[in-house]
């Protein structure tokens, strides 16, 4: 469905994208991710046919989005920063992205049910909050009924309830139409929860892509499991047993815990003989998104 291959796109001396390759099958949903100035925004624009890349291609659909009207019509963009005449309401705006479509004015009011804006339609947009004016972005990226669904920083700058409010739209909207959803964000949680897939883009380079559990998985093959214990004799019994029962382990001993690292495959016998030692409480941890993009960024972090 998106075919993205050897893509190369430059601002004078800045390759905001360089010799990027990605493919989202038809209907999976990524969640691009990185630092300030990655690449994404640059990214979203070669997507939508709004740049031409300097070298490599691009395809939505199976079709050159630079190459006419045609794609842009299968393809729904919400821009970083997208703004709308203050004066119009909500049904007037989507009445006009919709005539500029082709797009049955029946269709508004349904979009605005969908992005929860019912009650909202005869509104001016002026009066809307930020996370209103977001789910109206996204009832005209979804003007149409697109196949691609192309996300930008969708929920930045929202407060916790109206990035709840706009990524149980996406949810819906992802679950209920075949539409492929490209997303980008710095919430690694929203990528958990709402992408099967995930891009890490640094310094205009893909550093790791894969599905989230590979991308996980990629981070690091160990797993930190810390018991703890009710006093210093039960600690130390628990020390001398998990010594000889997992000679191979990595051990440290706290104050009143016991903490063990040990490789995602052991982790089932070491967590069996920990909890022989009768402790208090056990916490496993295991590398999670976030420690997998901490590691695959190179570190410096943001560019200009
Ligand atoms: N029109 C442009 N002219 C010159 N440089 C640009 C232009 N657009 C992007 N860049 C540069 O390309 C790089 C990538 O920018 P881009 O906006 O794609 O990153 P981003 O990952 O979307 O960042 P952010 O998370 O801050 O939105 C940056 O160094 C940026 O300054």
């Amino acid at each position: 469905m998106i075919e993205v291959t050897d893509v190369t796109k430059r601002y004078g001396d800045v390759a905001a994208v360089d010799g990027v390759s990605l493919s989202v099958p038809s209907g999976a949903s990524l969640g691009l991710v990185g630092t300030n100035g990655a690449g994404k925004t640059t990214l979203f624009r070669l997507l939508v046919g709004h740049e031409t890349p300097d070298s490599g291609t691009v395809r939505v659909a199976g079709v050159d989005p630079t190459g006419g009207t045609h794609v842009r019509e299968r393809v729904g963009y919400l821009p970083e920063h997208a703004g709308f005449q203050p004066a119009l309401t909500g049904a007037e705006v989507l009445g006009y992205y919709a005539d500029m479509r082709g797009v049955e004015a029946a269709d508004v009011d349904t979009l605005l049910s969908v992005v929860g804006l019912g009650d909202a339609g005869d509104r001016r947009v002026g009066g809307y909050s930020n996370g209103m004016n977001r789910r109206l972005g996204l009832a005209v990226a979804l003007l149409g009924d697109p196949d691609v669904l192309l996300l930008d920083e969708p929920t930045a700058g929202l407060d916790p309830a109206g990035v709840d409010a706009f990524n149980r739209v996406v949810e819906r909207v992802r679950d209920e139409r075949d539409v492929t959803v490209v997303l980008s964000t710095h919430a690694l949680g929203e990528v958990e929860a709402l992408c099967d897939r995930v891009a890490v883009l640094d310094d205009g380079t893909v550093r790791a892509v894969g599905t989230v559990d590979e991308v996980v998985r990629s981070a690091g093959e160990t797993v930190t499991i810390t018991a703890d214990y009710a006093d210093d004799a039960a600690l130390a019994a628990a020390t001398g047993a998990v010594q000889s029962a997992l000679p191979e382990a990595a051990l440290t001993a706290g104050e009143t815990d016991l903490e063990l690292v040990v490789s995602r495959s052991s982790n089932t016998e070491a967590l069996s003989a920990l909890v022989d030692t009768d402790p208090e409480s056990v916490r496993v941890d295991e590398p999670d998104l976030e420690t997998a993009v901490r590691e695959v960024i190179a570190p410096g972090g943001e560019r200009a």
